[in-house]
């Protein structure tokens, strides 16, 4: 929805004192209330400042601030738009360098122009616009969801004025004149900050250039100090309608800057030129940590460049796996779910379904992760239906075939206590697989005694002395003087909860509760079971209990910084929309007084009475001294009861090492899944509590603080998964450790000796 308001805000074009003030004391105002006409944002803030039009070098028509939706929609007529693949706005000559609220105007204005700008001003976009009424431009131009824009808009609100920061820092370092005063070289600093944020503006380029911080996120397990404040309220959200499903997540333009900025290894590069160039059906392998996800999203991305994107079906055996590769299960895939039935009526089950038959026809390169979780059945019923469907007798119907994982990590789950048997050893891998390859260098350790040990554990061998003493000298607890403390992974999922549970009853703060919302069959409903094993296959909680304080983790890719994975602290719960006016009048909304004040202003969401204040909160508001804080501590309170108590969500504080802190509001997520007869999706918020973790959970992270538990492990593999997540040494501690129980089958063990063999 479009939000129609005719408040005008302040114009800021003389960068006078005067007009600093004016323009600081209505931030909130535009933060909170840009004017739209017809459905357009106005872009105003200076009569006099004139409107350029004209090509910079990277083909950008470049508009300055003051253009009125009837002018901005003459000039992209009369600029050829044909010629252009996007739209700058310019609003950057009305900041002055020092301050950043200042900043928060323009960007707020420019964001939002910005924002809409990727969906509108691809050219043979502009041609349909060109035929369109005045009013059909302005709904295209915003048609994204507000609220996901603006949680958009303030992401990239923050890298900018994070840039903008540390731009200005340098600025001044080295010339200590006034932002207005110029430089030797005749331009003024403003000119330089003007030409430093406008490069940061652009989306579309900041998003396609590596960021090696991602990657690094993505690992880190790091966690932040704690914020137990006192609160009395207790939440229960459901997702109202306009919060649904409104979290953005860029999956596949994240993993291209994941993997940019690595240098593969030559036995890396030979998998690529192996499957890319020479189109062999292959294996890739190696222990946890040589880069077989890093090799799989470069894999990924040349592959869909060589055949385009819909000929490259991306899956793995796993919901959890899938998530992580931006791809499907294996079950999805194939149309035929877990596939219980003959091969014969699999294959006419999937014939009736056109959707299903068109996928599989148009695959050429098919590349799977966590192979080792697939059964050997099912792969050779999957083979049988490809041939089928494809009227295509060579393996998987002539689709190309790439398959990754590591057989000693976790096994496919046994079907009511039977033994299954590995993919390795069906039929249809024999005659598929080509080649296999395997990677030795480990990445994720750096120490030999460890990564000595992890192989050992690995193969199930009896572990050497040196080995054992090691591992029981990781008996210990470790304190972390940053108060950053260490995940807990556990065997068993009651283990995990209750260390949760356990962790979460010290919190004093605010609890909320927020149940998923499941859109599944009634057949799967009624089956406790079933329901219990879907459960198992999502990530996401069916019910997420979080308090304020409590430790989390991002479990969806969410921008380059913020990745599955990342690690972070719930500050409050808001809804969006208070949240996005708050974020515009508070300088820094992650100090403890801003804590403190917007715990306070939750606790008034949903109160319908003024009467109803707790006394703490008037009590508070009485002593404040500034009367300005004063003022808008009690319009935000104010705000706050206009809401509803189930537009609440999670604000949490990310930590991004070797980076400032990313603070996000985080939405309810789409979640998919299949193999459940039906199409399957939860909507839950993506964050999951992590003090704990599961082992199958676990597997595919680096957890640089690691703390485990191996009471209680039962499965193979499940000792060296737990263990080879630990990045050192030094912060890993093990509890509970009995050689005996590490476990390793004898199949796994013959199948890669006899490819060191042939290697
Ligand atoms: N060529 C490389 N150069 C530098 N670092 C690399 C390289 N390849 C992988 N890494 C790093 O090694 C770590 C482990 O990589 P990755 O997660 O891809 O391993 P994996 O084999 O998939 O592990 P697991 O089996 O546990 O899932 C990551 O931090 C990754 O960035």
């Amino acid at each position: 929805m479009i939000r129609q308001n005719q408040k005008k805000y302040p114009k800021s074009n003389q960068r006078s004192i005067g007009d600093f003030f004016t323009v600081k004391r209505n931030v909130s105002s535009i933060t909170n209330d840009i004017n739209y006409k017809n459905g357009m944002p106005i872009i105003t803030g200076s009569k006099n400042s004139p409107i350029k039009q004209g090509k910079s070098p990277e083909k950008m028509i470049e508009l300055t601030h003051g253009v009125s939706p009837e002018k901005m929609k003459e000039i992209l007529k009369e600029s050829q738009p044909a010629d252009h693949n996007k739209i700058k706005i310019n609003l950057m000559d009305q900041i002055t360098a020092e301050d950043d609220e200042l900043e928060v105007l323009t960007a707020v204005s420019s964001t939002k122009v910005v924002e809409s700008r990727e969906s509108m001003m691809l050219a043979e976009d502009f041609k349909k616009l060109e035929k369109s009424s005045e009013s059909n431009l302005s709904s295209n131009i915003l048609s994204t969801d507000q609220s996901n824009s603006e949680i958009q808009y303030y992401r990239d609100l923050k890298r900018k004025r994070q840039k903008l920061t540390s731009s200005q820092m340098s600025l001044h370092k080295t010339n200590t004149m006034s932002p207005l005063t110029k430089t030797p070289n005749g331009s003024s600093l403003n000119d330089l900050i003007k030409l430093n944020r406008t490069n940061s503006i652009d989306l579309t380029r900041t998003n396609s250039k590596a960021s090696p911080m991602a990657k690094v996120a993505s690992q880190s397990m790091s966690f932040m100090s704690q914020f137990n404040r006192p609160g009395k309220l207790e939440g229960r959200s459901s997702f109202s309608k306009s919060s649904r499903g409104s979290t953005s997540t860029k999956k596949n333009s994240v993993d291209d800057d994941v993997t940019k900025h690595l240098e593969l290894t030559d036995e890396q590069n030979e998998v690529i030129e192996l499957a890319v160039n020479q189109g062999l059906n292959l294996f890739y392998t190696g222990s946890a940590g040589t880069g077989k996800s890093v090799v799989l999203k470069t894999l990924i991305q040349r592959m869909k460049r060589k055949y385009g994107e819909d000929a490259v079906a991306i899956c793995a055996s796993t919901g959890l796996a899938s998530c992580n590769i931006g791809g499907i299960t294996i079950h999805k895939f194939s149309g035929f779910g877990i596939g219980e039935k003959s091969p014969d009526s699999l294959f006419t089950f999937v014939a009736k379904r056109p959707q299903a038959v068109k996928r599989w026809k148009k695959t050429r390169v098919l590349i799977v992760d966590e192979v080792s979780m697939i059964e050997g059945q099912y792969l050779d019923k999957f083979d049988y239906v490809a041939r089928n469907v494809r009227k295509n007798n060579r393996p998987f119907g002539g689709i190309q075939v790439i398959f990754t994982g590591d057989f000693f990590q976790l096994p496919p789950v046994s079907k009511n206590g039977k033994q299954t048997s590995y993919c390795f050893e069906s039929q249809s891998w024999k005659r598929a697989i080509q080649k296999t390859i395997l990677l030795n260098k480990v990445f994720r350790q750096k120490d030999n005694s460890l990564i000595e040990m992890l192989n050992e554990i690995r193969y199930g061998e009896r572990i050497s002395a040196a080995s054992r003493n090691l591992i029981n000298s990781l008996d210990r607890t470790i304190e972390y003087d940053d108060g950053l403390e260490a995940t807990e992974l556990y065997p068993t999922r009651m283990e995990v909860t209750s260390a949760n549970a356990k962790r979460m009853h010290s919190l004093s703060g605010k609890e909320m509760v927020f149940n998923a919302l499941d859109s599944i069959s009634a057949e799967v409903k009624d089956k406790a079971a079933e329901r219990k094993k879907l459960d198992s296959s999502f990530l996401a909680e069916p019910v997420l209990k979080l308090k304020e304080g409590c430790q989390v983790m991002l479990i969806v890719n969410f921008s380059d910084k913020l990745v599955n994975g990342s690690i972070g602290n719930v500050l409050y719960f808001l809804p969006t929309n208070l949240y996005t006016s708050i974020i515009g009048e508070y300088r820094n909304i992650e100090d403890h007084v801003a804590i403190k004040e917007i715990r306070m202003i939750s606790e008034c969401v949903g109160l319908t009475d003024v009467n109803n204040i707790p006394p703490h909160i008037i009590e508070y508001q009485a002593k404040m001294l500034n009367l300005d804080a004063k003022g808008r501590f009690d319009k935000f309170i104010k705000t706050a009861m206009r809401f509803k108590k189930r537009d609440m969500m999670p604000v949490v504080r990310f930590k991004v090492p070797n980076h400032r802190d990313e603070t996000e509001i985080i939405n309810p997520h789409s979640f998919t899944l299949d193999g459940y007869r039906n199409k399957t999706e939860r909507q839950q918020i993506p964050l999951i509590l992590c003090y704990a973790l599961s082992i199958h959970k676990s597997q595919g992270q680096t957890i640089p603080r690691l703390r485990i538990d191996l009471k209680k492990v039962f499965e193979v593999g499940q000792v060296y998964v737990a263990l080879s997540r630990a990045v050192s040494l030094d912060a890993l501690e093990v509890r509970n450790f009995d050689p005996s129980k590490i476990k390793c089958d004898e199949k796994v063990k013959k199948f890669y000796l006899a490819m060191k063999t042939l290697e």
